[in-house]
């Protein structure tokens, strides 16, 4: 049987140690997105830094709590840096997100991403249409061969990702997030379905690439699977009561980091979440 007031519990406790102990979860992300990324990961109550070089991400891997690795914007020098913090993730048990951002565009991209399949991440986030593509690249079940991602955003729908999403974290053995209208979070057991947010959020970019960063954050301080849901849900949360107080994206995005830093652990835990096994 599922306990879902344990899994509420489990967040309560993921926020509050975050806040308590503000944890360092370094990134290696895109350069469009990388300042909204930063503060959201403030907002929580986490610590962020970013860097491009290798020995830098080997550094901030080992130095953080756990670490995000965002595909957007790839430059030469990720050709070395991507897979030599990957591994050193892998060999240290250190859990770390990845957005593999734009599946699909130009080689480097394909070839990085076909190599994270070893490393193993403790959190895939993605759209729908990523995940799916994902799967297919890693030859897992629900995926496809070729990429339905229009160059970042998703064609498909979350549900459409479900049999990816699950492949993927049993793949893993960590924890799968699928953004949209309705979220979809699996640990490859467990498929939960996380209500809120707003269509605002669509009209802002960066509202994947943040949640995936403030999940390393709270990677740091919980599993895989309690830091897909606790920054998917406060995403949520923020989210509606953003939409409440704004009327067009760029005041709404102003109105979300508040609502980010405001949001308490209890309301984080009880935004709507339905649990279903697999
Ligand atoms: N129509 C919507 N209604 C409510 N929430 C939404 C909607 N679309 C997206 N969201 C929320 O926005 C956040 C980002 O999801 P989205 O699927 O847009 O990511 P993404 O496509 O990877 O974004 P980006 O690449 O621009 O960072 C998630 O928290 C999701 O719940
Ligand atoms: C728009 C865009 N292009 C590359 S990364 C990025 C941020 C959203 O994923
Ligand atoms: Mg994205």
């Amino acid at each position: 049987m599922v306990n879902k007031e344990e899994i509420q519990n489990q967040i309560i406790q993921a926020v509050e140690t975050v806040r308590r102990t503000n944890p360092l979860a370094g990134s290696i992300t895109n350069t469009v997105t990388m300042n909204f990324v930063a503060n959201a990961q403030l907002a929580v109550g986490g610590s962020a830094a970013m860097v491009y070089l290798p020995d830098e991400g080997e550094f901030l891997a080992k130095a953080g709590g756990a670490t995000y690795i965002n595909m957007g914007t790839l430059l030469p020098v990720y050709e070395e840096t991507l897979p030599h913090t990957a591994k050193v993730l892998y060999d240290t048990g250190k859990p770390w997100i990845l957005d593999p951002v734009a599946i699909g565009i130009g080689t480097l991209r394909t070839q990085l991403l076909r190599q994270f399949k070893d490393y193993k991440p403790s959190v895939v986030r993605g759209n729908a249409s990523e995940i799916i593509a994902l799967a297919g690249l890693w030859g897992l079940d629900g995926g496809t061969d070729v990429s339905n991602v229009r160059g970042v955003d998703s064609t498909d729908s979350v549900n459409a990702a479900k049999a990816a999403a699950v492949a993927l974290a049993k793949w893993t053995g960590g924890a799968v997030a699928v953004s949209g209208e309705t979220d979809l979070i699996t640990d490859g057991n467990l498929i939960v379905f996380s209500q809120g947010g707003s269509h605002f959020m669509e009209k802002i970019t960066g509202f994947g690439c943040s949640l995936g960063g403030v999940a390393a954050v709270y990677a740091a301080a919980a599993s895989p699977f309690i830091a897909a849901l606790t920054s998917t849900a406060v995403y949520n949360l923020a989210g509606n009561r953003a939409e409440n107080k704004a009327d067009a994206p760029g005041s709404f995005q102003v109105q979300f980091l508040d609502e980010l830093y405001k949001a308490t652990a209890e309301d984080i835990a009880d935004n709507p979440l339905e649990i279903e096994e697999v």
